[in-house]
């Protein structure tokens, strides 16, 4: 086997942007090298987790399956192709590998990721094989921050993180800088490196001893690397929108959000919805994957702002994507303590025992709180749920149930189509309270008096409620006997929690500990476990 290029593409599916690909059209120009594009199906993604879940549910591999054969069937049009094993990348990589072969890949930050690394890196130490990172998963480059290389300086607060980052831009906490104060257009700009060209028809050459049938491989459903039968995951009729893997149907997203409908425009005002396509820019099961980056999504937002208008919601965007890079830089500086049950903090709390009841009911949505149990059935149905219902589902799991928290992250994982480590446990250790940063203990009641008065989206997923007034169908439980009969609520579950803890005073503002939680009838008599 003769030298190559291998660029092993992970999380960065796609052509544009690709700190990856474009490297490997370097250096196979400088060392006259062909190039191998790889991507690698590894079984253990497909596995059970400790928790009992699927690590990849059905939702995000179909999403996965569809964004690999996209990306191949865009390097095919190049006149070149992507190899598609399953395998271990330890096992499968090194045999492609010849003398002088350079390996790249996107640089990740968290345990197994690094893990496999590791190992790849030990099955290659007899052969002269050299290995190189890419950065490419942020709006800002790693290198590009205030903060020393191992991070150890980096806030762990976000609006800290972010008026280090963003200098010119930062206003007081969380507020919008006054360039961006009505419809004025941009006047400044935020470091952010320029987007790398999408590589050229013909720049990166297959290796020509290569076996062609090698590249034949293009996996359907079945060739998947479960351990166990998984149906493939059908449309739901309900869903917010169709999640179609892919840098294709991304930034077909990002065009229909910005250009097509304009849509980006009323961001700030409508992000907090639930329900529907438009509330947000639904682009994350795309950015998770790396089928579009988050530099390109900035490019297409300056764009959109020169061409149309800069107002709070153009900025608010791109604001939420530093919360995305917060979140990255975070894990790699925390390292493991976001997937530990005490965090960052390292304090004992007490977490609930429970072999497995009262967390089956959060996870089905029969927790008796609608805006919980509504968001519960979206997740479980679609694969999908808002920034909103995360925040409230999190909250209540961690701080009303005092369920282990990693449970949940757990959960999301196997059922989020966006799932994103950094992204998903950072948020989790943040909701259960367990970092350095204040607690937002979510008062779950009037979060759905607040963010879904008529009750709209409790209805869409609950049918149980389809005709309890909107005056009673925050708080089903203080309806009388004859109301439930006769609004047909009567399959709806009673209240897991004690809703006298959710009084407007007992949980005013944010910051205090979790309340008293009185536990179902199961769990009486068992003893508060610290884990
Ligand atoms: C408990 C919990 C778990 C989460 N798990 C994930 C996850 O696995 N993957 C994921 O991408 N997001 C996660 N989020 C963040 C956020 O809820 C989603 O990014 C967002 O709902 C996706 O919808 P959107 O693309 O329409 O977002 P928009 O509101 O349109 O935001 C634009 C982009 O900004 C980024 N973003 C927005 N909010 C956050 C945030 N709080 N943290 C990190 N990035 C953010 C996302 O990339 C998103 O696509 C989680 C939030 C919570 C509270």
């Amino acid at each position: 086997m003769s030298g190559v290029v291998c660029a092993w593409l992970r999380n960065d599916l796609r052509l544009y942007d690709s700190p990856v690909l474009h490297r490997a059209v370097q250096l196979s120009k400088e060392r006259g090298l062909p190039t191998l594009p790889v991507y690698v199906l590894d079984p253990r993604h497909f596995q059970r987790t400790k928790h009992g879940s699927l690590k990849t549910g059905a939702v995000r591999a179909l999403f996965l399956l569809q964004s690999v054969r996209c990306l191949k069937r865009q390097l095919r049009k190049l006149g070149s192709d992507l190899l598609i094993a399953v395998g271990r990348p330890e096992e499968v990589l090194p045999p492609l590998l010849g003398n002088g072969s350079v390996l790249l890949t996107q640089e990740e930050v968290t345990f197994e990721e690094l893990r496999v690394d590791g190992e790849l890196q030990q099955a290659l130490v007899n052969q002269s094989v050299q290995w190189q990172y890419c950065w490419g998963s942020t709006l800002y480059h790693k290198e590009d921050l205030p903060f020393r290389a191992d991070l150890k300086d980096a806030p762990d607060v976000f609006t800290l993180f972010k008026n280090k980052v963003e200098p010119e831009l930062a206003a007081s906490a969380n507020e919008v800088p006054a360039t961006f104060q009505g419809e004025k257009k941009l006047q400044s700009d935020m470091n952010v490196r320029p987007c790398l060209p999408e590589p050229e028809a013909g720049s990166l050459p297959l290796p020509p001893l290569l076996g062609k049938e090698l590249f034949e491989f293009e996996p359907s459903w079945q060739d998947l690397p479960f351990q166990e039968e998984v149906a493939a995951p059908t449309e739901h009729q309900g869903a917010a929108m169709r999640f179609e893997g892919g840098e294709e149907a991304g930034l077909a997203r990002l065009q229909h959000y910005l250009f097509d409908t304009d849509l980006i425009r009323g961001y700030f005002e409508v992000r907090n919805g639930m329900l529907g396509p438009d509330y947000s820019t639904k682009l994350a099961p795309w950015l998770a994957l790396g089928c579009v980056s988050p530099r390109k999504v900035y490019e297409q937002v300056r764009e959109y702002e020169k061409a149309r208008v800069a107002n709070k919601s153009t900025y608010w965007v791109l604001f939420e994507l530093m919360w995305r890079d917060f979140y990255k830089f975070f894990a790699a500086k925390h390292g493991n303590a976001i997937f530990k049950l005490h965090g960052l903090t390292g304090k004992e709390r007490a977490w609930r025992p429970d072999s497995g009841e009262f967390f089956r009911l959060w996870t089905d949505g029969l927790t008796g709180y609608p805006l919980i149990d509504a968001n519960m059935r979206e997740l479980k149905a679609t694969g999908f749920m808002s920034n909103r219902g995360r925040q409230n589902v999190a909250s209540f799991l961690a701080l009303d149930m005092k369920l282990d928290w990693r449970r949940g992250a757990d959960w999301f994982e196997s059922l989020l189509v966006d799932h994103d480590v950094a992204s998903n446990w950072g948020n989790w250790v943040h909701a259960a309270g367990l970092t350095t940063g204040r607690i937002n203990h979510f008062n779950v009641i009037k979060q759905s008096k607040s963010y879904d008065k008529e009750g709209m989206y409790l209805k869409h997923w609950l049918p149980e409620l389809q005709n309890v007034p909107s005056s009673l169908i925050h708080e089903p439980w203080t309806m009388s006997d004859e109301e439930r009969e006769r609004f047909g609520a009567g399959e709806y579950p009673a209240p897991c929690v004690d809703p006298t803890t959710f009084r407007e005073d007992a949980n005013k503002g944010q910051g205090k500990g979790p309340p008293k939680v009185k536990g179902p009838p199961w769990t009486k008599g068992e003893k508060a476990s610290t884990g």
